[in-house]
């Protein structure tokens, strides 16, 4: 990570904290475990009201877990000119600070990989031992994307649509065009210094356009979520659990009864933060639009358009905007 100095720092947007920050922690996040019998309804509820839950009992290999964050602790590590040979994130590559192409920055680094087999993802890996990085990211992204399949089909379950597969086989095409980002936020130990009370942001205010995004952190915290009255509250990070957003297709496939969730991340002025997000996307050709049986007679509240055409919306859009805004159809009155 480049060193900024003073006056550059100040590019960056800040968080003014009205309470200290243990008053916002806020204890009930959605707590879904994947090994009661109930989970379904749970996240069904949580989908509702949050776009928001948190995953226990998931499955997914520690081992995997450890083994990617240790190769990608070691990534991070590189000299910054050694990272940059994995090229730029247009789309995909090394990213620093600048987050998209439309001016957003954040207290960043990233590396941003389709999954895609055909598109080769792999290759844009530079550092000391490809290989084992490529191992460790193969090993995780397959446990992962059967979590979030588990998890769509157990929505489709609680949703009572069928077939159960009418969410997860997008993600299972072999044209799913999802993604998979490390993010990694350095201490910012000046922020506070030069702004008394206040946080760097990390990552800006934004949904995840996709369908269904995983994320796993390890213990420092950063991630917020804005609840439905515009209030923001701090995710108490926890390394051995997931966290699940809903995306903004997933919110018009269910015309709406899913929200997706608006999200940052606040820097640490002491630790780093190091996350890692899957985002199931589906193949470019896919139309979105809500799943029959959810229409319940209505209509859509959307407009039909392809995951192609959001996607190309979405990335001439700035972080924070509301992308979903102009798909939404107007009611007749
Ligand atoms: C500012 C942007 C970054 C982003 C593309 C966009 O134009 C708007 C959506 C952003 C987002 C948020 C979720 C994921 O992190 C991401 C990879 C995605 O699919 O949409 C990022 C994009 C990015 O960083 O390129
Ligand atoms: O790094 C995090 O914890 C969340 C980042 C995020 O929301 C994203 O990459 O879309
Ligand atoms: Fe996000």
């Amino acid at each position: 990570m480049v060193v900024l100095s003073k006056p550059a720092i100040e590019q960056f947007s800040y968080i003014r904290n009205s309470k200290p920050p243990s008053t916002l922690m806020f204890p009930q996040i959605p707590l879904v475990d994947l090994s009661k019998p109930d989970s379904k309804h749970q996240i069904i509820k949580a989908c509702e009201e949050f776009g928001f839950f948190k995953v226990i009992n998931h499955g997914v290999p520690l081992e995997f877990i450890s083994r990617l964050e240790a190769e990608a602790t070691k990534f991070f590590s590189l000299p910054l000119s050694e990272k940059e040979k994995t090229g730029q994130p247009q789309p995909y590559g090394y990213g620093n600070k600048r987050i998209g192409p439309n001016g957003d920055v954040g207290w960043v680094e990233y590396l941003l990989l389709t999954t895609n087999q055909d598109s080769n993802m792999l290759r844009f890996l530079s550092g000391e031992n490809p290989e084992s990085f490529r191992f460790a990211l193969n090993n995780y992204m397959t446990a992962v994307k059967k979590m979030a399949c588990d998890l769509l089909e157990m929505m489709a379950d609680g949703l009572k649509i069928q077939p159960r597969n009418v969410l997860s086989k997008l993600l299972m095409d072999e044209q799913s065009d999802s993604v998979f980002r490390l993010n990694h936020y350095p201490p910012c130990p000046d922020a506070h210094a030069l702004n008394g009370n206040s946080n760097v942001i990390g990552f800006g205010e934004h949904t995840d356009p996709q369908i269904i995004s995983v994320l796993r952190s390890n213990n420092t915290s950063g991630l917020q979520i804005s609840l439905r009255d515009g209030s923001w509250i701090s995710v108490p990070p926890d390394q051995f659990s997931f966290f699940i957003n809903v995306g903004d297709s997933l919110q018009v496939m269910t015309n709406g009864r899913f929200k997706s969730v608006k999200h940052r991340v606040l820097t640490n002025s002491v630790k780093s933060r190091l996350s890692m997000i899957y985002f199931g996307g589906p193949p470019l050709s896919e139309k979105i639009a809500p799943l029959p049986s959810l229409m319940g007679g209505g209509q859509s509240l959307y407009k039909e358009f392809t995951w192609f055409e959001y996607k190309k919306s979405a990335y001439s859009s700035r972080l924070a905007d509301n992308r979903l805004m102009h798909f939404e159809r107007i009611a007749a009155s």
